[in-house]
Order: structure tokens, then C-alpha cells, then sequence
């Protein structure tokens, strides 16, 4: 027998454990986005596409994170031993509370997350240990990839005895695949991408669901 663990699934981690400074006052998390906490938006697109969903935060975000979950799909809560050690840090306290094979990561702040996408990326980390999609021009997109999280987890645990801060550190040490735009457009619109940090961008983000409702826009 195997001493590991034999895994499989696909967990959804949400990580939403940061401070939300540039959106103001309030938990940019939890903020209602025409009728829905953000947060939750995330965690029911994810839904159909994954078997477990954790979301990690910090200790105090608790209440209002449950109960921005409250009547949705089933998701555990994940909260950071020790706070504000980056989006890094979260990533490896998320994967640590999924028990699935392998995990997508979503920032909390991507309402806009495509399903399919996911799939996709699921299916392209199937053998090895990441996919990750990288835009013409711009950086890994690692707030919404797929890791094996075992290796993931540890690839974190070594970059933060490191001291570094950067997703980009676990997974350069991981055998990952990258997933161009050309790629990515097959299965999605580049708004799967789109990150609210800003008022505007929430302001910009509401327009967008306005339209989709009309039925504007792609
Ligand atoms: N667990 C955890 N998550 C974090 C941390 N910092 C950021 N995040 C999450 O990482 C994602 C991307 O980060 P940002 O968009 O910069 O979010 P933010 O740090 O809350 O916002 P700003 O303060 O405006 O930069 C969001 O989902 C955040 O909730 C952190 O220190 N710990
Ligand atoms: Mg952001």
C-alpha cells in the first residue's frame, strides 16, 4: 500500500484574506454585487465544475463570509493561522483544508470566473502538477489556476521559509503547463479575469451584469 494518501477530486479555493484597501471601508469579499456577496458569486460559479469548495480569509472575516455562504453550495472555511502573510500564504492555507487531488485557486474579487475555463484547466493540470493561464503581454494569471495541491502546498510552505511573497515562487518549482490566450479565448472571454479592486471597478462590474441581464455584450 501506498504510504501517501490517494487523492482525487477537484477542489474550488477561494482565497478572500486580504484587507480589501483599495476598495475602502468595507470587505470588498462580502460587498453586494447587485444582490449577491461577491464572495458567493465566485463560490456558485465554481460550483458545477468542482467537488469541494473551501474559501480562506482571516479569523475576524468569519461571520460575514458564513453568511455570505449561507443557503448556497456547501463550502468549508479555511482561516489563516497567522493573517496578512499574502495571497501566497492563503493559497497554501486553503489547499491544506481541501482533501481533492487537485484545486482551483480564485481570488475572491473575479466574479466573472468562467466555468468552463476551469474545466479546462483542470483538465490541462491532469498528469502534471499546474495549469496556469498567461495572457499576451502579462503575467501568470495565478489567482485563477489549477495546482496538484499536495505539491502546491509544499511549494508554499518552502517559498514562505524562503521569505518570499510571490504565488509566482511555488509555482516555478511546481511541472506546470501554461495555458496561452489563444487558448484561454477557446473556452472563455478574457472577463473571466476581470479583478475588482477599485469603487470604478465595481461600478464597472455592476454595469456588466446590467447588460448581461439585458442581454448585451457577448
Ligand atoms: N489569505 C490571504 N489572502 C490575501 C492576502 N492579501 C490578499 N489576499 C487575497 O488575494 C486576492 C488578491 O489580492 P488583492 O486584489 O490585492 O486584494 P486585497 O489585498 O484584499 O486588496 P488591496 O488591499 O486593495 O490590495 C484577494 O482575493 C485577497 O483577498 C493575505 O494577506 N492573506
Ligand atoms: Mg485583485
Amino acid at each position: 500500500m501506498s504510504p501517501e494518501t490517494e487523492r482525487d477530486g477537484r477542489a474550488g479555493v477561494i482565497i478572500a484574506g486580504g484587507h480589501s484597501t483599495r476598495f475602502g471601508d468595507d470587505d470588498k469579499a462580502v460587498a453586494d454585487l447587485a444582490g449577491t456577496p461577491m464572495l458567493r458569486r465566485v463560490v456558485d460559479r465554481l460550483e458545477p465544475v468542482v467537488d469541494e469548495i473551501v474559501v480562506n480569509c482571516r479569523d475576524e472575516q468569519v461571520p460575514a463570509i458564513r453568511e455570505a455562504l449561507e443557503g448556497g453550495p456547501e463550502a468549508s472555511v479555511a482561516v489563516d493561522p497567522v493573517p496578512d502573510r499574502g495571497p501566497m500564504a492563503g493559497i497554501m492555507t486553503g489547499l491544506r483544508d481541501a482533501a481533492s487531488e487537485y484545486a482551483v485557486v480564485v481570488a475572491c474579487d473575479m466574479p466573472f470566473v468562467d466555468p468552463d475555463l476551469v474545466d479546462h484547466l483542470f483538465e490541462r493540470a491532469a498528469g502534471c502538477e499546474a495549469a496556469v493561464p498567461r495572457l499576451e503581454d502579462q503575467w501568470f494569471q495565478t489567482t485563477q489556476a489549477v495546482y496538484r495541491t499536495e505539491a502546491m502546498v509544499d511549494a508554499c510552505e518552502r517559498a514562505l521559509e524562503r521569505g518570499e511573497r510571490r504565488i509566482v515562487e511555488p509555482l516555478l518549482e511546481l511541472d506546470y503547463v501554461v495555458v496561452d490566450e489563444k487558448e484561454v479565448r477557446e473556452y472563455a472571454s478574457l472577463e473571466t479575469f476581470e479583478n475588482v479592486n477599485t469603487r470604478e471597478e465595481f461600478a464597472a462590474a455592476l454595469d456588466r451584469l446590467a447588460d448581461e441581464r439585458d442581454g448585451i455584450g457577448d
